[in-house]
């Protein structure tokens, strides 16, 4: 039975530790999924939709080039290289049980419901070896490996530690998330964490304001910007995180403390997202996007 205090499985001995991960598997192949899958090693990009694949491996592609341009100014034939041998590390599969055969590590990056992803991790915790740890990236259910998007730029790996993790388990996550080059900084399985405690009730604060007619989207994140020295506003970030993962959240933290004000549902949020309005990735949430 997977325990969902924190992470699935753990690895059982110290030995264990010492040896690397060498192949990860990310579940889903969405916004932050395709993100993690450049973390630079032998990955597995799973998702069930196979058009989202082929979108993800058209944005690793994009973005590794963002890169190469940089690293490799001077050598364009080198950058080449470089990008084809990052995507050559990255496989893509549409079975998430048979793609986790041989993993050391699965980071789950599907949608932020409960029940989906305790279904997805009973039939991996089924398929998987012994040895592999299982990880989620969820915003805020329950504890594991959390990015933050855009993942190759943002520095932070929040390495979520419950009750039920062990010591090898928790080192192995440590040092993998070095390995790829984040800060890593540990939080208790505590609802959204460090980050998205702070951030989601600002975000939704925003959204009230909004909504309630006290200023225009735009003057909201100018104010922001200019007087917080945030690098986007509030209605801006909405927009790039998502608005259905905005609203999944918030509705997860309802569920839990209906008597807790700033985890209030937000009539304009669901309006938005009923109407497909997500932010960026569909075009259109509180500002227009051009469609990718
Ligand atoms: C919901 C959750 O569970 C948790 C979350 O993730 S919450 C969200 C956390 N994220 C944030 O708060 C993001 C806030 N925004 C920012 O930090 C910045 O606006 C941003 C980094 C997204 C963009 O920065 P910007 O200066 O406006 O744009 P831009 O100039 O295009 O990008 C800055 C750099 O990042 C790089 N970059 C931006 N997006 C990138 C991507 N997807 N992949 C690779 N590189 C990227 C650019 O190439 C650029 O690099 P250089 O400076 O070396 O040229
Ligand atoms: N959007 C953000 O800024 C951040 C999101 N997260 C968390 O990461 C997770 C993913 O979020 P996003 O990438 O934004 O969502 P997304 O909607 O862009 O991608 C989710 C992907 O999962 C796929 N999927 C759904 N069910 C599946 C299943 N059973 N098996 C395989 N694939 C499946 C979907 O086809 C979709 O492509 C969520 O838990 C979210 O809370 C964490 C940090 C930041």
């Amino acid at each position: 039975m997977i325990q969902f205090g924190v992470i699935a499985r753990n690895f059982s001995s110290s030995s264990a530790v010492q040896s690397a991960i060498k192949n990860v598997t990310v579940i889903g192949g969405g916004l932050m999924g395709s993100g993690i899958a450049q973390a630079g090693q032998n990955v597995t990009l799973v998702d069930v939709n196979s058009e989202v694949l082929v979108k993800a491996q058209k944005s690793i592609g994009n973005n590794l080039g963002r890169v190469a341009k940089k690293i490799y100014k001077e050598n364009p034939q080198e950058g080449e290289k470089f990008v084809a041998e990052a995507l050559g590390r990255i496989k893509t599969s549409s079975d998430p049980v048979a793609a986790v055969k041989s993993t050391d590590l699965v980071v789950e990056a599907i949608v932020e419901n409960l029940a989906v992803k305790h279904d997805l991790f009973k039939k991996l915790d089924a398929a998987a070896p012994s040895h592999a740890i299982m990880a989620s990236n969820t915003s805020s259910l329950f504890g594991g490996l959390h990015f933050f998007n855009p993942v190759p730029v943002m520095r932070l790996l929040e390495v979520v530690r419950g009750a039920e993790t062990s010591e090898g388990t928790y080192a192995t996550m440590m040092e993998w998330g070095k390995a790829v080059g984040k800060t890593c900084i540990t939080c208790k399985d505590t609802p959204g964490f460090v980050v998205n405690r702070l951030l989601v009730p600002y975000i939704c604060e925003a959204i009230r304001l909004y909504e309630r007619g006290d200023a225009s989207a735009r003057d909201i994140d100018i104010a922001m910007k200019l007087g917080a020295g945030y690098p986007m506003g509030p209605l801006e970030l909405a927009d790039y995180v998502g608005l259905d993962t905005n609203k999944f959240i918030l509705d997860g933290w309802f569920k839990k403390y209906p008597e807790q004000a700033l985890f209030k549902p937000i009539p304009l949020l669901n309006k938005l997202v009923s109407e497909g309005k997500l932010g960026v990735k569909t075009g259109e949430g509180f500002y227009k996007y051009e469609k990718k």
